[in-house]
């Protein structure tokens, strides 16, 4: 029998063990996945039958051959979950981001998307899924470095967990945020990955605070489906729609790191561009042309474009005229029309029916016409010419251009809908003399999108992930919804961070613009980016300018530091230029957000102090990665810095249109710190968030 002290000595050493016997497995899976590469690259496209399938299939093995490279960088798998159902064999499973198998195609590392994956995600002591073990792998460039076992069905009480992460779990959250955004595959939560997994023909509408996941999330969704429903969506597509170009960048990585290229990155402003923006308005008229009910101006302005026959088509052929009665176009016209086609593709047809028509006479007249006599009848400059005078041609920038500059021409297509203050609002004082020269604003953007697709259907995609979708107008909700008019969507956003005067208050709404009432709606709450006294500090927001929505629990062991520095006007700049200096001396990624008129002056007080560091401006960064970023309010959203730096609150808020407003992009602004925030201000702070504020969260933080 061996003694107490030596058992203990040889408990401490079987963790270690074990580490080498997975270390040696990873060694294993290597191989397998260079031999499966060798076998890709072995293959020949040159004996496809013909050269079209050859060069298909040159392409395929290409992407796969790809896809098989060995990350050094990462290890093929994170975690395992050992399976004992009541029935079958137990089994082990290795999860990792790519499949790999042996020479006896049996799985060595399973894909985190495969169902069998899911247990490891979602298992729980409450319900185990038939896990017994679940194991989870410290990494670190390529190798092993520690693993951390859960053991499901050891008898414990089976209570839930108080929601704290276990060390290897805590760790990764805790990891420093160097670059752009990366994938949390190793670490998905339980109530994430229920949205994640989520059935292809449902659209998810997530509501979570700042910092719960849900970009996160639905990239995740994205690789899952494809994954998933490889053949349905590679056809259709999938797009992720981000607030801007800068988040965009953010964003970039994470499905290609995934696996996943094929997926399309657009901003609203890209994914609407019917020419360039070239006005700005007044928030009241950019929301009145973002309301819904101008879809039914715009129908009306449309459909009210056809116009009644009153005389009869004549088609001269030969020697003969050929004629149809005004009132059989106009009975043509009308079955058309309410077939659902759409305009511009209604009046495709129309040639085609009046030719028919033309003969039918020819027929009753005892001819014997065949199809080519209806195409040339159909094409002849008779019928082209009554065509354009019944059903005219239209374009989107003409439609709108007429409604916003012809009083008579609005007020026919506005109904019941507007009243005459509202289209006083929405016509232009000068008018263009031209649709080219239309001096065009973001809104008029969704409003021609809606006329393109009056006018010709616009095509659905399979899947589209609209990511900040709370600052979306009901008329951009309505073009992202008819980009998956057939398809699903996974709708993220944050009612308390809506920063548009359109900003939408309620899901169930947005969803109905999107064309989706039928919809999963998911909460989340737990936050891992901010820490605990940075979230709790933004969080005295809430009750002004989002009463009813809560903070997010953080679950960062870290509870992180605020820092707050009120400094005379004169010293400011110094005084950022100071905390920034002081706060980079750290690895990770430090954001100075400031107001978007004083980011000039911060940029150039920080290159006066040697300073490197890029710009994050609304449309594009550099392509180079910096450790300090400057960063306009207006662009902060969905962006994550380890430390940030915000520049003078009370103007942040005072940039916006309302108070409201101010406030909510205040939050956001305050909700980007993965660890600290220093706030640099000489204006007092908006009220809202404590007259004490100054001495009381710095005593709470021990801050200068
Ligand atoms: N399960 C997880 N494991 C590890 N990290 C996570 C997890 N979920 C989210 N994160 C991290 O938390 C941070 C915030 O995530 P994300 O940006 O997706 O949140 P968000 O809800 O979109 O925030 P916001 O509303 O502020 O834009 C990211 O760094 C993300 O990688």
């Amino acid at each position: 029998m061996r003694s107490p002290d030596r058992l203990d000595t040889e408990l401490a050493r079987e963790p270690a063990r074990e580490l080498a016997r997975e270390q040696a497995y990873l060694e294993d899976a290597r191989d397998q996945l260079t031999r499966m590469r060798e076998l890709a690259e072995s293959l020949d496209a040159s004996k496809a039958s013909d050269a079209v399938s050859g060069e298909v299939l040159g392409w395929v093995l290409a992407r796969r051959i790809a896809s098989l490279q060995d990350d050094p960088r990462t290890t093929l798998f994170f975690g395992r979950i050992d399976v004992e159902p009541e029935e079958g064999p137990a089994e082990q499973f290795h999860i990792g981001r790519r499949h790999v198998s042996d020479e006896a195609g049996d799985p060595v590392v399973v894909d985190w998307r495969a169902p069998i994956s899911t247990a490891f995600y979602r298992a729980s002591r409450l319900e185990p899924m038939d896990v017994v073990l679940r194991r989870r792998f410290g990494v670190d460039r390529g190798h092993l470095t520690a693993l951390e076992d859960e053991h499901l069905r050891d008898g414990a009480p089976a209570e839930e967990g108080d929601g704290s992460p276990g060390s290897i779990l805590a760790a990764e959250i805790e990891r420093p945020r160097t670059g752009p955004m990366r994938d949390i595959v190793s670490t998905i939560q339980p109530e994430q990955d229920e949205i994640v997994r989520s059935d292809v023909a449902v659209s998810v509408c997530v509501q979570g605070a700042p910092g719960t996941g849900k970009t996160a999330v639905g990239l995740h969704r994205a690789a899952w489906l494809l994954y998933s429903f490889r053949e349905r969506l590679d056809r259709s597509g999938v797009l992720v729609v981000g607030p801007n170009r800068a988040f965009l960048d953010h964003i970039g990585a994470v499905l290609p790191s995934l696996g996943e290229v094929r997926v399309g990155h657009a901003t609203i402003e890209t994914l609407l561009d019917h020419g360039r923006v070239r006005a700005d308005e007044p928030a009241a008229v950019a929301t009145l042309k973002g309301d819904a009910r101008l879809a039914a101006v715009l129908r009306r302005a449309v459909w009210s474009s056809l116009v009644r026959p009153s005389e009869a088509l004549v088609v001269p052929r030969g020697v003969r005229k050929w004629r149809v009665p005004a009132y059989e176009v106009a009975d043509i016209m009308d079955e058309l029309a309410a077939r659902g086609v759409r305009y511009s593709a209604a009046r495709d047809l129309l040639p085609q029916r009046l030719a028919h028509h033309v003969l039918l006479e020819m027929e009753r007249a005892g001819d014997a016409p065949d199809d080519r006599v209806q195409d040339a009848v159909a094409k002849s400059p008779a019928v082209k010419k009554y065509v354009s005078s019944v059903w005219p041609a239209l374009d989107p920038a003409g439609v709108l251009h007429r409604l916003w500059s012809d009083a008579d021409a609005l007020r026919a297509a506005a109904g019941d809908d507007l009243d005459d203050d509202e289209q006083a609002t929405l016509l232009w004082d000068r008018p263009a003399r031209t649709k080219g020269a239309a001096r065009w604003s973001r809104a008029d953007m969704a409003l021609l999108d809606e006329v393109d697709d009056l006018l010709r259907r616009v095509p659905s995609l399979g899947h589209v992930v609209l990511d900040e979708a709370q600052d979306l107008s009901p008329m951009q909700l309505r073009a992202v919804g008819r980009r998956c008019s057939t398809g699903s969507v996974t709708v993220l956003g944050d009612i308390a961070q809506g920063t548009t005067p359109w900003a939408t208050a309620s899901w169930d709404e947005a969803m109905r613009h999107l064309g989706k009432d039928d919809h999963d709606l998911v909460v989340l709450d737990r936050g891992f980016r901010v820490p605990a006294v940075v979230i709790e500090y933004a969080a005295r927001l809430l009750p002004v300018m989002a009463p009813g929505l809560g903070a997010p629990v953080s679950v960062r062991d870290n509870p992180g530091r605020l820092d707050i520095r009120r400094v005379d006007a004169a010293d400011r700049d110094l005084e950022v230029v100071r905390a920034v200096v002081g706060t980079a001396a750290a690895p990770g990624s430090v954001g100075v957000i400031a107001p978007d008129a004083d980011v000039e002056r911060v940029s150039t007080a920080l290159a006066a102090a040697g300073v490197a560091h890029g710009r994050l401006d609304r449309d594009h960064g550099d392509d180079e990665d910096h450790q300090v970023e400057v960063v306009p309010a207006s662009v902060a959203k969905g962006l994550e810095f380890d430390r940030t730096v915000v520049v003078e609150p009370a103007a942040i808020a005072a940039a916006e249109p309302d108070e409201r407003t101010g406030l909510r992009r205040l939050y956001v602004v305050l909700t980007r710190a993965v660890s600290e925030l220093t706030i640099v201000h000489a204006e007092p702070l908006p009220e809202v968030l404590g007259a004490d504020v100054d001495t009381e969260v710095a005593a709470q933080v021990g801050t200068a």
